[in-house]
């Protein structure tokens, strides 16, 4: 059954269309993902779908509702939730608070109650602490202990990415959205993530889409792949049916014979 469903999207940036009348879906439980060349519109495909940016046609339905419209916080509420290409955190603040701010979605306290601190806004605190630190659990011994009270700056660029995932697992996504997860990691370090990814699905039910370009990861994770170029769906199926796919090996060839 599709979790998630869009049809017809289309977004053009002044002359450049972006995402040309797509339509695809992702099933409840499900882990896809997204290639293609660069500028072949995958990333603006999850800036639409989390309402950073606005379609020009097409719908986004998600659980039975069309999102279109919706403002970032409400996706996240109704249960969509991403990483980003360029690690977005708050430097300053440590890995727990980091995945505690994520929990501001879950929580019913506002700023009367964080500034008077009634025995209810101490509860829900405590409660918000302890699923951060589960959420921060899950990458095993890489962002416990000692490193719940550091500042995000000061984590490896590869913690930084697994923190940014703990973040958005801390919000409790039915669909979580992983753009580039493996940039910046060593071989080993993508290793790892498939593993993780693989659990989050089977251990958490997470459905999964990502954005990825190690194609050693989409092998190892994809149940299905959906390729675009131009911001159409050129192909789609598992890995080997898509990695020997004419219309595939073109697109990617043709990007890198116009970039040299
Ligand atoms: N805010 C924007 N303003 C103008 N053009 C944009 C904007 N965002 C994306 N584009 C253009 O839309 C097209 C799709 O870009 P997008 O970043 O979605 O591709 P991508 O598949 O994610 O690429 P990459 O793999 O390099 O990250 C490109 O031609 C890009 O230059």
């Amino acid at each position: 059954m599709a979790l998630f469903e869009i049809r017809g999207l289309t977004k053009d940036f002044g002359g450049v269309r972006a995402v040309d009348d797509l339509d695809l879906h992702v099933d409840q439980g499900e882990i896809v993902c997204v290639i293609g060349p660069n500028g072949a519109g995958k990333t603006t495909l999850f800036n639409l779908v989390t309402g950073m940016i606005r379609p020009d046609r097409g719908e986004i339905v998600f659980d039975g509702r069309n999102v279109v419209g919706l403002r970032p916080s409400q996706v996240i509420e109704l249960g969509i939730a991403r990483t980003f290409q360029n690690v977005r955190l708050f430097p300053e603040m440590s890995v727990r608070e980091n995945v505690m701010v994520a929990r501001h979605c879950r929580t019913g306290s506002g700023m009367l109650k964080a500034v008077l601190r009634p025995p209810s806004f101490r509860r829900e605190e405590a409660e918000t602490r302890l699923l951060a630190e589960q959420a921060l659990a899950f990458f095993g011994s890489r962002l416990v202990g000692w490193r719940f009270d550091t500042p995000a700056r000061s984590l490896s660029y590869a913690n930084r990415r697994r923190l940014e995932i703990a973040r958005a697992l801390a919000s409790e996504p039915k669909l979580l959205l992983l753009d580039e997860p493996t940039a910046g990691m060593n071989p080993q370090e993508t290793g790892e993530l498939i593993g993780l990814i693989r659990r989050m699905r089977d251990e958490i039910g997470v459905t999964i889409a990502l954005i990825e370009h190690d194609m050693r990861l989409v092998k190892g994770v994809s149940e299905r792949v959906v390729v675009l170029d131009y911001g159409h769906l050129i192909a789609e199926g598992r890995y080997d049916e898509v990695a020997s796919n004419d219309r595939v090996i073109e697109a990617y060839l043709g990007r890198k014979a116009s970039a040299t």
